[in-house]
């Protein structure tokens, strides 16, 4: 017997869902509890969010220990928010812009009762919808309002952190000025995250090792020329090595900011301009210092044919990462450009605290 179409969203496609309703300020429902994100939240909808009773708020262990509240659910802390707390109040945990202004947010008090699933599953929602890792809880009312999405906090956890299968959708000649055979590939994945790009030079061979660059989007670097930072001629040089030898394959991978997106990046950019490092930085805001996931080049790779690459890399994490998902890295080939007086704190930075190699 044939199974019915089915009609009606699967888990992954309310997860995305899940993530527009975050971006737009609109509550989801997970696990029997309302969550939406401190960073969209609107004066009105807290107000009606207070009338459900107590609320909480969950941050990353980052973010908590920056703002000294006590964490007992290892990765996370729930703050409780007291009666008379604000939007302000809420901002002013969730954004670490003004930290060093008003540095006394507390003392903050904190749940060890209950159940920080959900909470976990919220905190990823928000940051797989590239906002702000802070997210308001508060109890379900007696009636709910329709269109809001479900989901189950387990199932957000498994998931976001599940492998992405990703297909082919377009492919066309883009001569370049640094590889004029060059062909760019579009990539969808199959539960509406992003898409990825992938440019092809020449017609390498798929049974010796490629040419290879893992590329991760900069907007600054990669387009602005930002000095901040070795993207721009990082991705250049890659490109016209590539060019040089006739064959490679750049992955372009849309990650903006090491995966916690533009908007986000450019709040450590100011953190940084108050003295953090990138890394730090990343922290304050409730971030690990990388957030991209690795796998997916190693998925693209693997349906374009290749199996083995040389990897134009100076990241031995990215070496290992391949590796480990099947992909030869069969030599590291070292890709040393661009570095500036303004960008030396951020290499050594990246040399000392994220293993890269100078
Ligand atoms: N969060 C954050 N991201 C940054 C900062 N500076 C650059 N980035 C991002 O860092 C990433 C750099 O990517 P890549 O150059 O591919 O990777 P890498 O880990 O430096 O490794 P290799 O360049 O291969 O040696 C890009 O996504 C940039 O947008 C920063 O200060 N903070
Ligand atoms: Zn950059």
């Amino acid at each position: 017997m044939k199974t019915p179409l089915a009609l009606g969203p699967s888990p992954a496609e309310r997860l995305n869902r899940a993530r527009a309703d975050l971006r737009m300020g609109l509550p989801v429902v997970v696990s029997g509890q309302l969550a939406v994100a401190v960073e969209t939240l609107s004066v009105e909808r807290l107000a009606a969010l207070r009338g459900l009773g107590p609320l909480t708020l969950a941050l990353t262990a980052w973010r908590a220990e920056t703002l000294k509240a006590r964490v007992y659910d290892n990765d996370l802390a729930r703050v409780v928010v007291p009666e008379e707390a604000d939007l302000g109040w809420l901002r002013a945990l969730a954004d670490p812009a003004g930290d060093l202004m008003t540095p006394m947010k507390g003392p903050l008090s904190t749940r060890r009762d209950g159940e920080a699933t959900p909470a976990r599953a919220a905190l990823q929602l928000a940051k797989s919808a590239q906002l702000l890792p802070a997210a308001l809880l508060a109890p379900l009312p007696k009636t709910l309002p329709e269109g809001l999405t479900h989901l189950d906090a387990e199932e957000i956890l498994r998931l976001i952190s599940a492998e992405t299968a990703f297909a082919p959708v377009s492919a066309a000649r883009v001569p370049m000025r640094a590889a004029e055979k060059g062909r760019l590939h579009i990539f969808r994945p199959d539960n509406g995250s992003e898409e990825h790009y992938a440019i092809e030079i020449g017609s390498p061979d798929r049974a010796a090792p490629v040419l290879a660059r893992l590329h991760s989007a900069c907007f600054t670097g990669d387009v602005l020329g930002s000095l901040k930072c070795d993207c721009g001629p990082q991705l250049d040089a890659a490109l016209h090595q590539m060019g040089a030898e006739g064959a490679g394959v750049l992955l372009y991978l849309n990650q903006e900011g090491r995966g916690i997106g533009l908007a986000n990046k450019m709040r450590a950019y100011a953190l940084q301009d108050q003295g953090f490092d990138t890394v730090e930085a990343n922290h304050r805001l409730g971030f690990e210092d990388d957030e991209r996931d690795f796998r997916i080049g190693a998925a693209i790779l693997k349906k374009l044919g290749f199996s083995a690459v040389r990897l134009l890399t100076n990241n031995p994490a990215k070496v290992r990462m391949l590796q480990s998902h099947g992909i030869t890295v069969a030599e590291r080939v070292p890709l040393k450009v661009g570095k500036s007086a303004h960008n030396a704190a951020y290499l050594a930075t990246k040399a000392a605290k994220s293993g890269h190699l100078l």
